[in-house]
């Protein structure tokens, strides 16, 4: 069933993902590794030599130092970003007097600020920065600044390579930690300040304050331990490797010659028009431009956007016929339209057979006095399933017979009447006569609309035309077991708004599927393999 189409749906799928792939930016996760420990190397290696210098004046150094550079970072930090909440908690705690304390406070806020946002303008206050401890006596916060800096520079830099900031904002913690393994009194200050590279630097930065209030080595040592712990459990490196892999942007060129290729074969699918349109709009609006993260695959997105897509044209109007028939007073009569030779009186068969299975009972009514031979024809279907027929002559009024036909079933306690008309063309005036007397006399439940996927495009037309000149409420499509194109099981939905309520698979009685708009999607788009 549907193989063409299925077919030809794999064949857009596999040639829109390779141009999705052609875009994909990947973040490579061995160099994201690799570049992340140099760096943070490299970081530590200047931050241990000056810090070896500092690190024994820190606790000795009198408050005088702090004011000036704390105020200046402060101010700094505040400007690029507003995120220096780490920053203003730790300022207002008198404990850390000591200079160390306080511009590591300062400092680490300043990473913070700079290296969580991932914005151009968190680069601003570099410069700064490094003008701050020129003017400054106090060689500690100079060094402090200018690692910080760096390190939160560098961050940022990663940050960036793997894109998505947003979320690795949250992750960013403590690797540099990780890597740096501070032998020193200095470890914690190196914390604090390349753990500013994430959002939590007020927590770094309490650790680092109180290490150094305390003055004491083993105080320190444990800090040392405790950040060691942190650092190489939520290492910046490792939370970026498991959200990012990469990340693409779909432009118009690249879809253009997949969608061409599409737009051909829903064509010559027998898909509408229109309902091609449809589906290619749909497409576009879902794939092109965005700039997507992922994590599974191009063609988990591609195949997304091919299901949506046609999921929203053949589930117009879609609602639920067994509720529908369970809700409606009896006897719901149900009238049948469509051309000749369609499988108009097998469907009623069928839907005869599925309503007894439900525990309906039935009575058929042939509608369809104008050609010879059709009460003999449906008389076949009602013996073979035990269901009441009600008939006229040849030649009578079909909405004489329909309307005899819910007289029974009022008369019987039948559920519901499935009536027959006469297939001529829709073109007809006679039979458009006929379904409107039908309308009058008997006023039907439901009209359903009969043709099949076979007669493609033709199907398409004739359910758009019988619905303009007596509305339908839905479709059944027959032959669909024998129909490899499935443009009119695409399209007719989206053509009349009304839905398509069945499907025929078959010549059996039971060979008769309810539509399921979403098994219909899952069907053409299965891999065979
Ligand atoms: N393969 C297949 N054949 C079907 C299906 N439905 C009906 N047919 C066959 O199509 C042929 C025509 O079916 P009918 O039920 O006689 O068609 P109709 O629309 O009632 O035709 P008229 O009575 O001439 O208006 C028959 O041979 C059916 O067995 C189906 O879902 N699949």
């Amino acid at each position: 069933m549907f193989d063409n189409l299925k077919e030809k749906l794999g064949s857009f799928r596999k040639d829109a993902e390779e141009a999705a792939e052609e875009n994909v930016e990947e973040v490579d996760e061995d160099e994201l590794e690799e570049a992340d420990v140099e760096e943070l190397e490299a970081e530590s290696e200047s931050a241990a030599g000056e810090d070896d210098a500092t690190t024994p004046d820190a606790p000795d150094t009198t408050g005088e130092p702090v004011d000036e550079p704390e105020g200046d970072l402060e101010a700094e930090t505040a400007a690029p970003d507003e995120t220096t909440a780490g920053a203003e908690p730790e300022t207002d705690e008198p404990e850390p007097a000591s200079t160390s304390a306080a511009t590591e406070t300062a400092d680490a806020a300043e990473t913070a600020g700079a290296a969580s946002t991932d914005d151009p303008s968190a680069a601003e206050p570099e410069p700064e920065a490094e003008s701050e401890p020129d003017s400054e006596p106090e060689t500690e916060t100079e060094s402090e600044a200018d690692e910080e800096e760096s390190s939160g520079l560098d961050l940022k830099g990663i940050i960036k390579r793997g894109s998505e900031a947003d979320e690795q904002t949250d992750e960013t913690e403590d690797e540099p930690a990780a890597d740096v393994e501070p032998a020193d009194g200095a470890e914690s200050e190196l914390e604090a300040e390349t753990a500013a590279g994430a959002e939590t630097a007020s927590a770094e930065t309490a650790d680092a304050v109180e290490a150094d209030a305390l003055e004491d080595e083993e105080e320190d040592a444990d800090a040392e331990a405790d950040a060691d712990e942190e650092s190489s459990s939520t290492g910046f490196g490792t939370k970026a490797r498991s959200l990012v892999k990469g990340k693409f942007v779909i432009e118009e060129e690249d879809l253009e010659a997949p969608l061409h290729e599409l737009e051909m074969a829903l064509l010559s699918s027998d898909v509408e028009m229109g309902v091609t349109d449809e589906i290619l709009d749909n497409l576009r609006d879902e794939l092109i431009g965005e700039t997507r993260s992922f994590t599974t695959s191009t063609g988990d997105v591609i195949e997304e956007a091919l299901r949506d897509a046609i999921y929203d044209v053949i589930s117009v109007g879609q609602f639920d016929f067994d509720e529908r028939i369970a809700a409606a007073e009896k006897p719901v009569t149900i009238v049948f339209t469509g051309v000749n030779g369609v499988g108009k009186t097998t469907s009623i068969a069928k839907l005869s057979r599925y309503f007894e299975e439900r525990g309906y009972s039935t009575v058929m009514a042939n509608g369809d006095t104008y050609r010879a031979g059709a009460n003999e024809q449906i008389e076949q279907h009602a013996e073979a399933l035990g269901t009441k027929l009600i008939t006229h002559e040849q030649g009578g009024d079909p909405a004489a017979v329909l309307y005899d036909g819910v007289e029974y079933a009022e008369a019987n306690d039948i559920d519901v009447v499935l009536g027959d008309t006469a297939g001529r063309l829709h073109t007809n005036e006679g039979l458009m006569d006929q379904l409107e007397k039908i309308d009058r006399v008997v006023g039907p439940d439901m009209t359903l609309f009969v043709d099949e996927a076979v007669a493609g495009q033709d199907a398409v037309n004739r359910a758009r035309e019988f619905n303009e000149a007596a509305e339908i409420d839905g479709a059944i499509l027959t032959k669909a077991d024998a129909d490899s194109n499935g443009g009119a099981a695409i399209s007719i939905a989206h053509v009349t708004g009304k839905p398509i309520l069945f499907l025929g698979v078959g010549q059996g009685y039971d060979d008769l599927e309810p539509f399921d708009p979403e098994e219909m999607v899952d069907r053409l788009l299965e891999d065979d393999e």
